[in-house]
């Protein structure tokens, strides 16, 4: 997200003041008679000072993107990295030092109007108290979106027209195996707080549709109970994206993962998602049809048995993901 260079309130301060002083001396070495340039300077300076920094607090409230209007993953995202009624609350507070400095600008060039010569610079001297105070009094928040600045930097590009599947299964199962395989080029992996890893979103196209291919390493391959706040969030954040989660088993179980636990987190995910979720048993090359994996595979819904590592299944599976973009497809057309 485009959040721009964040001034500290000295910074601003400074700014404001020093194009302050320069208007004021363009007022006083213009032909204005003497018994008015005093107060026609003093009121250049007010003037310059307000309104420099009110378009320096404008200039960021028109570049920040109104967070309601962006895409739902986007504003869960933001919740999720640093608040949305934090950001929110920031943003009012430069609008409220908008709104002030402007009221005192009409205040103060009415007092310099009404002052004697003598008094102009001290109504200035006043009015840039005032000014500063208000700054100061909005440090905090210039901090705070200084600190979002820094942490929505590396949002991670997401094609919202695409049909996408989010990958979900314990650690070893061959996720990123299948990504490979599905996906042309090598994955895009972009920042993502909730991960150690990044996350690793892939694309490909098919009969000119775009397809995207979400992994979240460290995200949806652990047990929900272990989950703490941000990345049960985060989870919110994910499902806004999928159309459809694939869920990875590894029948052989050598990642170390009885299929019995397996099953438990697919159920964890399945009971927190309201995604359709496809169940892929990965690794057949390694284990026999025997009874014992026929009770899970049996268990699920139209499962797909795949050997990632070899390519075989995948095309079942764009098959499955295209089924997906054609019903999203008739669903958006109802919908118009
Ligand atoms: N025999 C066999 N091995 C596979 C298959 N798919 C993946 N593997 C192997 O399983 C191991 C784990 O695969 P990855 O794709 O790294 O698994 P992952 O789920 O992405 O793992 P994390 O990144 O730790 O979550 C690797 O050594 C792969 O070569 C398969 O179909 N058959």
């Amino acid at each position: 997200m485009i959040i721009p260079t964040i001034p500290t309130p000295e910074e601003v301060l400074d700014k404001g003041f020093r194009r302050a002083k320069k208007a004021a001396n363009k007022v006083r070495s213009s032909n204005i008679p003497r018994q008015q340039k005093s107060k026609k300077t003093e009121e250049a300076r007010i003037k310059t000072a307000c309104q420099v920094i009110e378009e320096s607090f404008n200039m960021i409230l028109e570049r920040v993107p109104k967070i309601e209007e962006l895409h739902m993953f986007y504003q869960d995202y933001i919740d999720v990295v640093v608040g949305v009624d934090e950001l929110k609350k920031s943003l009012g507070a430069l609008n409220w030092a908008v709104e002030l400095l402007s009221k005192f600008e009409n205040q103060y060039v009415f007092k310099v109007r009404r002052s004697s010569p003598q008094d102009a610079s001290k109504v200035r001297r006043e009015a840039f108290g005032r000014i500063a105070s208000v700054v100061y009094r909005i440090e905090d928040e210039l901090n705070f979106l200084d600190f979002a600045k820094s942490k929505l930097r590396n949002m991670p590009t997401i094609d919202f027209d695409a049909t996408t599947a989010v990958i979900a299964g314990f650690p070893n199962v061959g996720k990123s195996t299948l990504l490979r395989h599905i996906t042309t080029a090598e994955p895009k992996v972009a920042d993502y707080p909730f991960t150690t890893t990044g996350i690793q979103i892939g694309h490909y196209e098919r009969r000119w549709q775009s397809y995207q291919i979400i992994d979240t390493p460290g995200l949806l391959d652990r047990p929900v109970k272990d989950m703490n706040e941000i990345e049960l969030n985060a989870m919110v954040a994910l499902e806004h994206l999928a159309d459809v989660i694939l869920f990875i088993f590894d029948a052989s179980e050598t990642s170390g993962y009885p299929l019995e636990s397996q099953f438990r987190l697919f159920e964890e995910i399945k009971h927190i998602f309201k995604t359709p979720i496809v169940c892929i048993f990965n690794k057949m090359d390694l284990v026999e049809r025997v009874k014992y994996l026929d009770e899970y595979i049996n268990k699920v819904e139209d499962p797909l048995l795949i050997t990632a590592a070899e390519g075989t299944g995948i095309s079942e599976i764009m098959d499955k993901l295209e089924e997906f973009n054609n019903e999203k497809k008739r669903r958006s057309r109802t919908d118009v």
